[in-house]
């Protein structure tokens, strides 16, 4: 069994809101994506993993128990970090932490004291006093020094400048070398596209499509650019039998896909042609997305 487990997850809002016959499953140690536009559903899915909210049908489990039925039992294994931060009471930032830490009967100052310098917080402030990003810098230190097995985000690095966002993505890669289980929703594709195993692409409540980001990282099939200095040569390459696309007759361009086999023989066949340049175009998670929303994969 997964160490989370969404089955058939439904939440109806009327008017085709909500989330409906969701089902994913998250391993243990993975650390895996929720990616969807404003609306699409990630915080009501979050909200579910985190017991808060009742399904209208479905079940998800966490550690194989309910998340809904055995709220209590099951926050002993996460952290969270809700998109919303707003923060009970009157206390610093480094009370707050303390105290969660002192909850979570497992964490570990020290190691905040590590995240509070790398994320440069003034952990002296008062919560109510604090900006959006001192906010969840706060949050941040107290899931990561909380030392819990799973940790949920819904979109943890809102607020943060970017110098903040590649030092929580370093934070990131650091708990799943302890083997943490992480789940985080995001909209922010290179982020998603550095640290994720898996990503979960959700849109009007539902899962269209789940990546393995082993195939866009290490994808055999390339697609490389180029242009021909003369079309005698446009035209002799265009009759070769390559796949090609987005062929430009006016600019004496073209794009050919191929795979890393296929190499040589390319590299042997342009030896015979005269070429402006020759580039490799590199396909992003954000490409991917794109094509998967336009219906093209
Ligand atoms: N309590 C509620 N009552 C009615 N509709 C709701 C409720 N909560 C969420 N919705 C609707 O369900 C849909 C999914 O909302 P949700 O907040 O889960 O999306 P999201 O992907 O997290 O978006 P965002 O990135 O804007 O937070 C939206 O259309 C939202 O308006």
């Amino acid at each position: 069994m997964a160490y989370i487990e969404i089955k058939h997850l439904t939440k109806d809002y009327g008017k085709k809101r909500g989330i409906f016959d969701m089902s994913l499953e998250v391993e243990k140690g993975e650390i895996y994506g929720f990616v969807g536009v404003n609306g699409a559903g990630k915080t009501t899915t979050i909200r579910h993993m985190m017991g808060f909210l009742t399904p209208d049908e479905g079940t998800v489990t966490i550690n194989g128990l309910d998340a809904n039925k055995s709220s209590a039992e099951v926050k002993r294994y996460v952290s969270y970090i809700p998109g919303e931060i707003n923060f009970p009471g009157n206390s610093t930032g480094e009370d707050f932490i303390k105290n969660q830490i002192y909850l979570s009967g497992r964490g570990d100052w020290e190691y905040a004291e590590n995240v509070i310098d790398q994320l440069q917080l003034d952990a002296k402030a008062n919560v109510r006093a604090m900006s959006k990003g001192m906010k969840q810098k706060t949050a941040i230190v107290s899931a990561f020094a909380s030392d819990a097995d799973i940790l949920i985000m819904d979109e943890p690095t809102t607020g943060l400048d970017p110098l903040m966002r590649d030092i929580f993505i370093e934070l990131l890669k650091e708990e799943k070398a302890k083997g943490k289980t992480i789940f985080m929703s995001s909209h922010i594709f290179q982020e998603v596209e550095e640290v994720c195993d898996r990503v979960a692409i959700i849109r009007d409540g539902m899962i269209i499509d789940v990546i393995d980001m082993k195939d866009i990282r290490y994808n055999k099939m390339k697609t490389y650019k180029m242009e021909f200095k003369s079309i005698e040569d446009f035209e002799h390459f265009r009759s070769l039998g390559y796949d090609l696309h987005r062929v430009k007759v006016d600019d004496l361009q073209l794009n050919i896909m191929i795979h890393d086999q296929d190499i040589n023989r390319l590299i042997q066949d342009l030896k015979n042609f005269n070429l402006v340049y020759f580039k490799e175009i590199k396909v992003t998670f954000e490409d991917y997305v794109t094509q998967v929303f336009k219906g093209e994969k």
